[in-house]
């Protein structure tokens, strides 16, 4: 427990919720954080950056107008980069880009999104990703300084999905070996790039590449925008904000355009592709697709985020409900806490079971894409698709269900929840906006479909598949599975319904085409069902590996941590299992019996949680300035920082607005 935890009066109720608590809150910690190493480095990390106040605003930042909001994003930028550059970086090293501890810690800083948040997300790891050593070495340091500040430039205003369709174009000169970048369009616009807007000096810039006339597809350039001195835009560079957003409004997400602006070709990133000196194009990299290296990086990383975010939102709805006493359900009886009402209960603890769901799989999702790496690196590249399938599926679904269940925790606090200073309205439009960067949900669920079609057609050749699709055997047969309600017999029954629903689809693509239409007609006219299919796949891997990963952290924990780990992953699993309970009745023997009894189990398992659902959300270990809510602070206050809150707003400064002078005294005269 941190000091300030220990010194605050608390709410009564929330007391008495922390006495009910029956297992050790801190091993949960440790689970959550992947391990009590991590945990340590996290606190130290947490203190570091935040004990010196840099973080808190005077006034809140969703008072300020634009042009403050984004004055004041630059400036804690500013202090916090220094913080990570001297002091965290040296603790983590570059591992920090794919924890989410450096994300967690800038929420204290930022209620919105910091202007240099892409310049550490995406920036730097294309550096790593796409330069060959020597140019990393030029360009690696200075951006790890802070000296040269970046942003990722690719989606267009006309293409974002559809990258084989951007317009921006580098033709190479080979009389000056230069680049000329070149803007035809209006669509060729750059437009989205966060920190590019008025921040960044460099950009990655995703162009088509040509070279002695020839066109060689999207390659990504390093690209100066802007005087390192005056920050003035150079000639032939226009760049600008995009207008104001539903959420970012701090990330100051830009566009950009180039007339026939040059320059060098060592800014060509190099490691997958060269340009040499006379122009001769020449392919590096074993796989077509390591170019979109970084995009697979984000997406790995998006799961995690979307767990956190989603503990977040979890903490602040469940101490609320905890403090909050609403109705009176017994004549005569005292008004029950809402987290009492077992339909609040239905609304939230989903929320904390999902949210380790995620960050489990996202930590085996990380090892996973490590151990991609390291064999890219030997030059091994035949687990690439299936990594690209995993990322693209669980990228869609984690953030997706992150999304929405924001959003029930906000329904979840009622009035108080719309209040911006809740902070759930913030939190959401934050994830909601991750359902659509770095891969639209149902595009990235259409790649998933494909790798598992192909799967599907080499399980019918009799082919041997990757262990994450092993599972496609058990449509070969067309009995249904037989229904058990043990753990493994439900992640059985998911497997299987996504194997029959994969089967069905490439059974209806053929079956399309054999009306005389192509492949591709085919493919699109079972999109609905191919999208259904990716999805189906996508719970059962989450489901087995949220079961077999917390069944395994907590081999050594205390009898009460793994009894209250097991009843959230059960109840994840059996959420889902009524959730899906048409597929399960098409693909499985499962009976309406089956089906009531399940229901059963769901309930009681919600009644089991209810007395340790405070410290579960405590067990995420959010410190106040993190959570940034006067809804879900640690002490429960929900009333006195409701109100003090609401003193700060600038239309509290007087009893009375210049607009009743101006306006409403004259209307209400006559006079206007
Ligand atoms: C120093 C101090 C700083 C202080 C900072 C303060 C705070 C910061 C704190 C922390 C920061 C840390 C972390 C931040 C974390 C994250 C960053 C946050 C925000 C990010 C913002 C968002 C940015 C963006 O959105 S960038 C733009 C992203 N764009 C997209 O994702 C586009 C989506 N489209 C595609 O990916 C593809 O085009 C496609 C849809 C997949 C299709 O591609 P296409 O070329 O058309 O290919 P096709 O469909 O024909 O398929 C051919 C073949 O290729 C396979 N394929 C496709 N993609 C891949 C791939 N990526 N890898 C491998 N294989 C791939 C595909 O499956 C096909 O295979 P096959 O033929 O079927 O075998
Ligand atoms: C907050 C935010 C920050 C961003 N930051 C950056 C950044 O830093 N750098 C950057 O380069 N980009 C950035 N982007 C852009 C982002 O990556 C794209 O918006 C995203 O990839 C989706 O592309 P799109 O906007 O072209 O959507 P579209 O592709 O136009 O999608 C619109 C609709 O069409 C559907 N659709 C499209 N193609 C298909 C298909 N083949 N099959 C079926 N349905 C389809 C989609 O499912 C969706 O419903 C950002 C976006 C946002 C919102």
């Amino acid at each position: 427990m941190s000091t300030d935890k220990m010194s605050v009066k608390v709410n009564v109720d929330l007391q008495k919720e922390r006495q009910k608590c029956n297992f050790n809150i801190q091993e949960v910690t440790f689970i959550f954080d992947g391990g009590k190493e991590q945990t340590l480095q996290r606190k130290k990390i947490e203190d570091i950056a935040l004990n010196s106040g840099a973080s808190i605003d005077s006034i809140p930042e969703e008072c300020l107008g634009l042009k403050e909001r984004y004055d004041n994003a630059v400036r804690k930028s500013c202090i916090y980069s220094r913080i990570v550059k001297n002091e965290i970086l040296e603790i983590t090293g570059l591992e920090a880009l794919g924890n989410p501890v450096l994300r967690r810690t800038a929420d204290a800083f930022f209620k919105e999104i910091s202007p240099f948040m892409l310049h550490l997300g995406m920036f730097v790891p294309t550096i790593i990703g796409q330069c060959t050593e020597e140019q990393q070495a030029k360009w690696l340091p200075r951006a790890l300084e802070m000296q040269i500040i970046g942003a990722y430039a690719q989606t267009e205003l006309g293409h974002g999905t559809f990258i084989r369709g951007l317009e921006t174009t580098a033709t190479y000169d080979p009389e000056t070996e230069e680049f000329v970048l070149h803007s035809p369009t209006l669509t060729s616009y750059k437009w989205w790039a966060g920190g590019l807007g008025n921040t960044a000096n460099h950009c990655i810039v995703v162009a088509q590449l040509y070279t002695k006339g020839q066109c060689h597809g999207t390659h990504p350039f390093i690209v100066p925008i802007r005087d390192m001195e005056t920050h003035e835009p150079f000639p032939g560079v226009k760049v600008g904000d995009v207008g104001v957003r539903m959420g970012f409004n701090t990330a100051d997400n830009g566009f950009l355009s180039f007339n026939h602006y040059r320059i060098p070709r060592e800014n060509m990133m190099m490691k997958n592709a060269k340009v040499l000196k006379d122009g001769t194009y020449v392919k590096v990299a074993r796989h077509e697709k390591l170019t979109y290296g970084t995009m697979v990086f984000v997406r790995v990383t998006l799961v995690k985020e979307a767990a956190i975010n989603l503990a977040k939102a979890a903490t602040i709805a469940v101490r609320y409900s905890a403090v909050r006493r609403q109705s009176q359900p017994k004549p005569d009886a005292p008004e029950p806490q809402i987290i009492d009402y077992p339909t609040q209960q239905h609304k939230l603890f989903i929320c904390i079971a999902t949210a380790h769901a995620l960050q489990i799989t996202g930590d085996w999702l990380w090892r996973t894409f490590k151990d991609v790496l390291a064999d890219m690196r030997g030059g091994n590249t035949d687990s690439l698709p299936e990594l690209h399938a995993l990322s693209s599926c669980l990228k869609a679904i984690s953030t997706s269900d992150s999304a929405a269940y924001i959003e029930q925790c906000r329904f979840a606090c009622g009035g108080h929840g719309y209040m911006l200073s809740s902070n759930l309205p913030l939190i959401y439009s934050f994830v909601t906006a991750t359902r659509t960067y770095e891969g639209d949900y149902t595009v990235l669920l259409l790649q998933t479909a494909r790798f598992l079609v192909k799967a599907w057609e080499q399980v019918e050749a009799g082919k041997s598949v990757t262990p994450t699709v092993s599972y496609l055997t058990l449509a070969a047969t067309k009995e249904k599975v037989l229904w058990n309600d043990f753990a493994e017999g439900i992640i059985r029954s998911f497997q299987a319904v996504a194997a029959r629903k994969i089967s069905a689809c490439a059974e209806t693509i053929k079956r399309h085409m054999k009306t005389g239409i192509c492949y591709e007609d085919a493919w699109q006219l079972t999109t609905v069902r191919l999208v259904s299919a990716a999805e189906s796949h996508c719970r059962s891997v989450i489901c087995q590996t949220y079961w077999n990963e917390i069944t395994r952290l907590t081999a050594s924990c205390s009898t009460n941590v793994k009894i209250v780990m097991e009843q959230l992953a059960t109840l994840y699993l059996i959420y889902w299992a009524l959730e899906r309970s048409g597929d399960l009745l098409r693909y499985s023997t499962i009976s309406e019996k089956d089906l009531n009894r399940l229901q059963e189990r769901y309930e009681e398992l919600l009644a089991l949680i209810r007395p340790n659902a405070v410290g579960l959300v405590d067990a995420f270990d959010f410190r106040d300035e993190i959570l940034r809510s006067t809804l879900g602070a640690y002490d429960g206050r929900v009333y006195e920082r409701l109100m003090e809150e609401a003193l700060k707003s600038p239309l509290n400064d007087g009893p009375v607005q210049a607009s009743f002078h101006k306006y409403i005294k004259p209307l209400t005269k006559g006079k206007l």
